[in-house]
């Protein structure tokens, strides 16, 4: 690439940075410096741009000044709705412990000024999907380059990018894997013209009833256990085993998770303990058909590990600093547990797991009924690690330290910071080729983490769009679904937000507006709306008391299916759901069907043609907690558009010891850890076919 023309292409271009955690911090700093090497020559050959930039990053290391080359340079933005965590610091080198709980976009931003003065970095501390960056927002860039960890962000920019004919750069890095992938509307495949991985998913029964490995009792212990306790009370959850006794699904049962006002700390963790290590599980044992080809659990009980009186002993709540805040509650001090890779016995699990307990109680009062677990949150970490080591104990299953078990519930791939470097500058190369419009250079890029024919970076030409995408082209969907049982609102919770990632829905059947989101809904609307979703409205009955004189009034609510809407949705019905925020128009055909598996279609309904969220998305390298919490439900594996083109392409690339990688991922499925950027599984899957 010639300098002249990189310089004037990058010169009065704006850029749009979204995420600045840890390859967005790389990548401001690259942007920042871009003017300052011969890029021109990084770009003719991608393994040598890989070489360059590592040499960089060594340099850099080496004297951070020493690469600061000053150019006048264009405008660009960035956007993160985070602050900064101790955690970050490793990777995230624009950030000093001196900015931790500070906006991640503005510490980027004013730590890139003071070597890069005179550009022009403005910053966003938001949600990228907030209403203010719409489709108007986004048209005024040349360029956006996502820096993002989440499937949804990632699907919500690419659809504000196609609405606004703004090219879009994609990365992700899971540990030594990376991607960058360019997505330019009409002219390659959109971010979600591919069928991503089905989600590592764990059948009902293996996480209720028979764990085998330690990733069940994580998926237990996180998704399960702690959500009944601190999470939202409303939410369903599949906590009691499926007994022959039926008391332990019963409404008493129920009740021994509610803490009444007055009940001790203690006392209520005890039977917290017995109730879901104990009880349970002898009521799971009841089920000797189950038993016959497994090895039984042993229930335990509090009395038999615990001291009689926990206060008396170190780890009491009482000894907790007053001076505690939420993000530094810890049992482990408490306990004289110091070191997080330690594995601790059955009694010190029993110990963390009543303490841990305790201290939500004593010191997080306000927000339990509001928890989700989080992997930054050292509490929440110790009860989960405590929980699954006591459960695994029960089951046979050999314990976990608390830095693996942390490692497993947040699916912690550790981070390199060399891969989320040569992904930034991966992103910058790609960037000018689009600001260039040099649409033949255009490259997919992956990075291996063992050499391919001498190449650490494998770069494939980018695929033209899926026509059977629904995102970018107008392809249906097909729902199958009861249309005699479901709700609309199972439609919209299920279908058009969990799946579709639509921020502000409108579904219509023919001309008749089913549903609607937005502020500017008047209340007629919104009541006829939540009437739709919910409920005709009542009926008013007057019955009779036998006693002559007086009728009572009652009122009953109905719930009406799909197909007693006002306009009917039935077999062959075709909806078409639209996000005003996305500028995304999709229809949806609907197929009605009688009978879902409950195991395997929990959800009650399967929707065929939409890309499926992936364990991780190409995530950096802290992924998402998507997949475990959906790890008890079992997804569909998506019948989406095949990727023949894709197939032929790849195969031209494909060197021959990757295939033996493939063949390990394909056939390991023990490792929750084995996350894995999903365009590589699905190349790899693709060269063993
Ligand atoms: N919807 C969103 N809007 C704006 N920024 C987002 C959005 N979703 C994610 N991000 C940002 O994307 C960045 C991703 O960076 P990275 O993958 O390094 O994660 P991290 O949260 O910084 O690190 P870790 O997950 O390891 O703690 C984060 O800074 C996060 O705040
Ligand atoms: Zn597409």
């Amino acid at each position: 690439m010639d300098t002249q023309q990189q310089q004037s292409s990058i010169q009065g271009a704006k850029v749009l940075m979204v995420g600045a955690g840890g390859i967005g911090c790389e990548l401001l700093k690259t942007l920042a410096l871009s003017g300052f090497q011969d890029i021109h020559i990084v770009t003719s050959s991608l393994s040598f741009s890989f070489y360059l930039v590592n040499l960089y990053v060594i340099f850099q290391l080496a004297n951070g000044q020493a690469l600061f080359i000053c150019a006048d340079y264009s405008l660009v933005l960035q956007i993160d709705m985070d602050t900064i965590e101790v955690s970050n610091l490793n990777r995230q080198f624009l950030f000093r412990r001196s900015h931790v709980g500070q906006s991640k976009a503005k510490v980027a931003r004013d730590a890139v000024l003071r070597f890069r003065p005179h550009i022009n970095i403005r910053s966003y501390h938001a949600n990228v999907k907030n209403p203010e960056f719409d489709v108007d927002f986004f048209k005024q860039f040349d360029v956006v380059l996502n820096g993002l960890d989440n499937l949804d962000a990632r699907r919500h920019v690419n659809r504000l990018c196609l609405a606004a004919d703004v090219p879009l750069v994609e990365s992700g890095t899971t540990g030594f894997l990376g991607q960058v992938t360019v997505h330019v509307k009409g002219k390659t495949e959109c971010y979600e013209c591919q069928t991503k991985p089905a989600p590592k998913t764990y059948p009902v029964c293996t996480i209720t009833s028979t764990p085998t490995k330690f990733v069940h009792c994580i998926v237990w212990a996180k998704d399960l256990l702690f959500a009944k306790l601190f999470g939202d009370k409303n939410q369903d959850n599949d906590l009691n085993v499926r007994a022959n006794n039926a008391a332990s699904s019963s409404k008493e049962t129920e009740d021994v998770f509610e803490r009444a006002e007055d009940e001790d700390i203690d006392q209520y963790g005890r039977k917290i303990y017995d109730h879901v290590f104990g009880y349970n599980i002898e009521a799971a044992l009841s089920n000797e058909e189950t038993w016959k080809n497994r090895r039984r659990p042993r229930p335990i009980y509090s009395k038999e590990v615990l001291p009689e009186c926990m206060s008396q002993q170190n780890g009491s709540t009482q000894n907790c600093s007053a001076t505690d805040d939420d993000s530094t509650v810890s049992a482990m001090p408490l306990l004289g547990l110091k070191n997080p890779q330690e594995l601790w016995g059955l009694t010190q699990n029993s110990l963390v797991f009543i303490e841990a307990l305790k201290l939500f109680f004593a010191k997080r009062k306000k927000e339990i009924g509001h928890l989700t677990f989080d992997k930054d949150d050292q509490l929440a970490v110790e009860f989960v690690t405590a929980a699954a080591n006591i459960r695994a104990e029960s089951f046979g299953i050999p314990l976990h330290s608390l830095f693996e078990a942390k490692g497993i519930a947040g699916n912690i791939v550790h981070a390199v910071a060399t891969t989320n470097a040569i992904v930034a500058g991966l992103i910058v190369i790609e960037a000018i080729k689009v600001l260039k419009k040099d649409a033949d250079k255009y490259r997919m890029t992956y990075c291996l983490e063992h050499p391919s024919r001498k190449m650490l970076l494998m770069p494939v030409e980018p695929f033209e769009p899926n026509p059977a995408c629904y995102v970018c082209s107008k392809t249906p969907l097909v729902l199958e679904i009861n249309t005699r049982k479901s709700k609309l609102r199972d439609l919209v919770d299920k279908i058009v937000t969990a799946k579709l990632g639509m921020n502000l829905p409108l579904i219509m059947h023919g001309a008749s507006l089913l549903y609607e989101v937005g502020d500017d809904l008047d209340a007629i609307m919104v009541a006829n709306y939540n009437a739709n979703l919910e409920k005709v409205g009542s009926r008013i009955y007057s019955s009779n008391t036998g006693m002559g004189f007086c009728n009572f009034l009652q009122v009953v609510f109905l719930f009406q299916s799909l197909s007693e809407l006002p306009s009917p949705v039935i077999n062959g019905s075709i909806l078409t759901v639209e996000d005003l925020q996305q500028e995304l128009s999709c229809k949806i055909n609907v197929k009605h069907r009688e009978e879902f598996d409950e195991e395997k279609e929990p959800e009650g309904m399967v929707l065929s043609g939409w890309t499926q969220s992936p364990a991780t998305n190409g995530e950096s390298a802290s992924t998402s907690n998507n997949e475990n919490e959906k790890a008890v439900d079992v997804t569909e594996s998506s019948s989406g558009p095949e990727m023949a083109s894709k197939k032929r392409r790849l195969s031209e690339t494909q060197p021959e010891n990757d295939k033996k990688e493939t063949e390990n991922v394909e056939s390991d499925d023990d490792e929750l850890m084995e996350i894995e950027n999903p365009v590589m599984v699905s190349k790899k899957k693709k060269r063993v076919e």
